[in-house]
């Protein structure tokens, strides 16, 4: 199987090609980036140096040439070029939000361009697989979910399938600062970034409408989260503290998230809140259930990789699924610790 990763420099795409490295029956055999294009890949990142030694990054990706594809772009050309693998008739993850959010409003309003191909939004499976692992299967464009969706929805699923959530959810959420890609921004310059937190667009941030809109259609009701996302001075990982309000008891909660997730290989119930090593480098989405019985008050905490399961390897677990492989394939290690 012939491979192309569109956005290959960037660092999602550097992750991809980091997990991809240990696939013995695959080829990857275009990768692109505008600024790199005509240079090999270890010329600009050394440490590929073996694997993929005569690999040269492209200014675009040919669709006749590969066979299956994966797209760590920006939002707007990913439109497109999703678009062009679709009409192949050819499979592709897409790391971009670009047909992630079921609701053309969404993109006028939160990513600021108007969604030039709606039936295909509609036809997009969204590539959270403890969600919709029978859809992914059957797939021709899967849209990889957002890192704070990810961690979000996770930390919510159960609870929101079974209805027993009374009133508002609260979402505190951190994230590595490759959350924001590699351009460089003045922001994360490393005077202003280092020894920094803050929270940012604490009333509305783009990762709302898709929680909401993913939330809603395993629901069929309309959810509401007030989520708040903060920078946190490390490279990578993330983590979301969601709060609710529920007649269940401590034990019942714990039990109905240990049910849903029984047979989920990369969920693990921790009983001491996670950290963001504990997954880091990884797929695996760890998480903490409890209740605070004096306020009344569930507290989920998730923790994951934001290029792990917030992108790459969840974006190679989907290409597990949709390629017939386990969905486990390659993915079970790559914590990195300390
Ligand atoms: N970083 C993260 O934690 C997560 C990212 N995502 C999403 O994944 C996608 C990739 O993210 P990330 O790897 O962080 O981004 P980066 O900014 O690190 O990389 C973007 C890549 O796309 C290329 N590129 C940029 N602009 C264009 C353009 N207009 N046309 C063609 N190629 C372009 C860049 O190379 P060049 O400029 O040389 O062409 C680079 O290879 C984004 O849509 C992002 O929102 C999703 C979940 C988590
Ligand atoms: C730290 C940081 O800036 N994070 C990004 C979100 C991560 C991401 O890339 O998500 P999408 O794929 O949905 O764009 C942000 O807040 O916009």
């Amino acid at each position: 199987m012939k491979i192309a990763i569109a956005g290959a420099s960037g660092y999602t795409g550097i992750e991809l090609l980091r997990i991809l490295s240990s696939y013995e029956d695959i080829e990857i055999n275009q990768i692109s980036s505008r600024r790199y294009s005509g240079k090999r890949l270890k010329d600009v990142f050394p440490f590929f140096s073996g694997r993929f030694s005569d690999l040269v990054f492209q200014e675009d990706i040919d669709i006749q040439s590969s066979d299956f594809f994966f797209l760590c772009l920006p939002h707007e050309p990913s439109v497109e070029l999703v678009k062009r693998v679709y009409e192949s008739g050819k499979k592709v993850v897409d790391l971009s939000a670009a047909y992630r959010i079921k609701d053309t409003k969404a993109y006028t309003e939160f990513y600021g361009f108007e969604h030039k191909y709606p039936e295909l939004l509609f036809k997009a499976v969204y590539g959270l697989p403890e969600l919709f692992r029978d859809d992914i299967k059957n797939a021709s464009v899967v849209a990889n979910p957002g890192c704070y969706p990810t961690a979000s929805i996770l930390g919510l699923y159960p609870a929101v399938k079974e209805g027993v959530i009374k009133g508002e959810i609260v979402i505190n959420a951190l994230s590595g600062i490759s959350g924001a890609g590699r351009e460089p921004k003045q922001q994360f310059h490393y005077p202003e970034a280092f020894g920094d937190s803050y929270p940012y667009k604490p009333l509305m941030h783009r990762h709302i409408p898709e929680m909401e809109n993913v939330l809603k259609n395993v629901s069929g009701s309309d959810i509401k989260v007030r989520f708040t996302p903060h920078i946190i001075p490390v490279s990578r990982g993330m983590i979301a503290t969601i709060t609710f309000r529920t007649d269940l008891s401590k034990d019942q909660i714990v039990e109905l998230y240990r049910l849903e997730y029984r047979y989920e290989p990369f969920i693990r119930f921790l009983t001491e809140p996670p950290h963001t090593k504990y997954v880091s480098g990884s797929n695996f989405c760890d998480i903490f259930v409890d209740k605070d019985e004096r306020t009344g008050l569930a507290v989920v905490i998730t923790a994951i990789d934001n290029l792990g399961k917030g992108a790459s390897s969840q974006a190679i677990q989907n290409f597990n699924i949709m390629t017939g492989r386990e969905e486990t394939y390659n993915l079970l290690t790559g914590i990195v610790y300390p």
